[in-house]
């Protein structure tokens, strides 16, 4: 289990990380949302040692982390970090050379995971050669290729046509179901909602809502949307709460009276949808992050 324990990290005046705290636990997905210099590549950064916190610790399975330990950890950096003029294949098993393989079974695994990722015919190409999503391919197998234990990921998914993000995803899936603790950024948060068990919403530097997407459509507060068919104008004004129109005489209704609003819309005419709202998970994010 990875534990991030209130971290600050100042640049100059610019507090990036104010208190930030999150976890996750063996064979959960979390996905880690939040506006652009929101704090997340700081968090993961200082998760990896590549960068150093103000106050705050990471742990992991209770214990501190160490150099030695974190070399278990699979890790896709913002910035990448191939090696354009390499061959993929020698570069995937070079770097599971680095985290200890052996040259045999670094070789084994970088040949697996290229097969497995759609790229087991193109070892011999060099990185430079490959589409900017085929790199991804490979900067994904690099972080997997000595078999890790914990993976941390930023932005995994950005820039990936639809097929490779069902690749990425699938790739995900069965680490985590492998009981590997996996951590992503990502802007794509349908696909976030999709992949993760656990959801951290980062807003300039601090973390303002973190848990199960169901945990945090509950904390959001259902809306009641309901449709009149040929209305009188105006008659929302007799809802027994605030609405907000969704256009084509549909409105989000803010009451805890469904009832209520089941009678106001009955008197106003023909009711063609009723119902709870399930805010979205981009509705959770707007929100926390207003
Ligand atoms: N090396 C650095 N030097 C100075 N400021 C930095 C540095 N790295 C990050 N920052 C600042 O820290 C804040 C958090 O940045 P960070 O890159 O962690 O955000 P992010 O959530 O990953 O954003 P994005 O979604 O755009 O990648 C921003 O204000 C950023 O400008």
């Amino acid at each position: 289990m990875l534990e991030v324990r209130n971290l600050r990290k100042t640049f100059g005046d610019n507090v990036a990380l104010d208190d930030v705290s999150l976890t996750v636990e063996p064979g959960r997905m979390f996905g880690f949302v939040g506006a652009n210099g929101a704090g997340k590549t700081t968090t993961m950064r200082i998760a990896m040692g590549v960068l150093e916190s103000d106050a705050g610790d990471v742990r992991w399975d209770g214990a501190s982390l160490t150099k030695s330990r974190r070399a278990d950890f699979g890790y896709m950096p913002e910035e990448r970090g191939l090696y354009p003029k390499m061959k993929i294949a020698p570069q995937v098993a070079y770097f599971g050379e680095l985290h200890g393989l052996t040259p045999a079974a670094a070789k084994r695994a970088a040949g697996e995971w290229l097969d497995r990722l759609g790229l087991g015919d193109r070892g011999d190409d060099f990185v430079q050669d490959l589409s900017l999503g085929n790199q991804q391919r490979v900067q994904l197998a690099v972080s997997l290729v000595h078999d890790p234990k914990m993976l941390i990921l930023d932005e995994p998914f950005s820039g990936l046509d639809p097929l490779a993000v069902d690749t990425m995803a699938g790739v995900l899936a069965d680490r985590s179901a492998a009981g590997v603790p996996v951590i992503f950024s990502s802007h794509q948060l349908d696909l976030v909602e999709r992949l993760c068990d656990t959801v951290g919403i980062i807003s300039k530097g601090k973390m303002v809502a973190a848990g199960t997407v169901t945990e945090l459509r509950r904390s959001a507060g259902r809306r009641l949307r309901v449709n009149v068919a040929d209305a009188t104008p105006g008659w929302e004004q007799t809802l027994p709460g605030p609405a907000t129109s969704c256009g084509d005489g549909e409105w989000l209704v803010d009451s805890a009276d469904d009832q209520g609003v089941l009678a106001a819309a009955m008197a106003a005419g023909r009711v063609v949808r009723f119902g709870y709202d399930e805010p979205s998970l981009a509705d959770i994010f707007r929100e926390a992050s207003a």
